[in-house]
């Protein structure tokens, strides 16, 4: 990956030799595997230690403001902002620290909105077999700000929903009425 990023600094017309670039293809590649370690991520590793049994828990469970960061697969550009995940357990709960682990597994991969917000919803459908889960994404895209459309202020926002946060209004109320003072709301 270095000998790439070398290319594409001569290719911007740069001097990779200059004292500031010289250690920029290095720092590029480490850089940008760790933006995309995700792939490398195994997921039921990541979450079967911490799932315990728990009957009595059946109210909706909630982390919201996850700060995530991503790249889109168009231009390899970053979009950024909060992820809001609930769920409605069934006789299991997660360890709440594995939730934005969930999301940072997925985020650090080249994606777009929609299917980082759907990859995130499936999965934890799939360990944790809840009665519903709910994922709701708000975030800027840099390459619909500093370049492109150059819309400076506009979020997109996208949701999944699963179980009962589809069937039932007002599961899907609740869930959306405690997020709604989420932090970009505040700020
Ligand atoms: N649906 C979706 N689109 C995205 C996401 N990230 C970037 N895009 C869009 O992907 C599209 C790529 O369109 P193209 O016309 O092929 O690329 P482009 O000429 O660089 O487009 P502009 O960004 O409009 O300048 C653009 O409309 C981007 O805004 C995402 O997460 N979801
Ligand atoms: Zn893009």
């Amino acid at each position: 990956m270095k000998e790439l990023i070398e290319k594409l600094l001569l290719e911007l017309g740069e001097d990779p030799s200059r004292e500031g670039l010289k250690n920029t293809p290095e720092r590029v590649s480490r850089s940008l595997k760790f933006l995309t370690g995700g792939y490398w991520v195994n997921i039921d590793e990541l979450v079967n230690d911490a799932l315990f049994t728990d009957a009595n828990t059946d109210e909706m469970v909630i982390v919201k403001d996850i700060d995530m960061f991503s790249l889109c697969e168009h231009h390899m550009l970053p979009f950024f902002g909060k992820a809001h995940v609930a769920y409605l357990p069934d006789g299991k709960i997660i360890g709440l620290s594995k939730i934005p682990r969930v999301v940072d597994a997925f985020s650090r991969r080249l994606q777009v909105q929609e299917r980082l917000t759907t990859q995130i919803a499936d999965c934890i459908q799939r360990v944790l077999k809840p009665k519903g889960v709910a994922v709701v994404i708000e975030a800027l895209h840099l390459c619909m700000s500093m370049r492109g459309v150059e819309k400076q202020n506009s979020y997109t926002t996208t949701s999944s929903m699963l179980g009962y946060f589809k069937t039932n209004p007002s599961t899907r109320g609740e869930f959306l009425s405690l997020i709604n003072g989420s932090q970009r709301y505040r700020t």
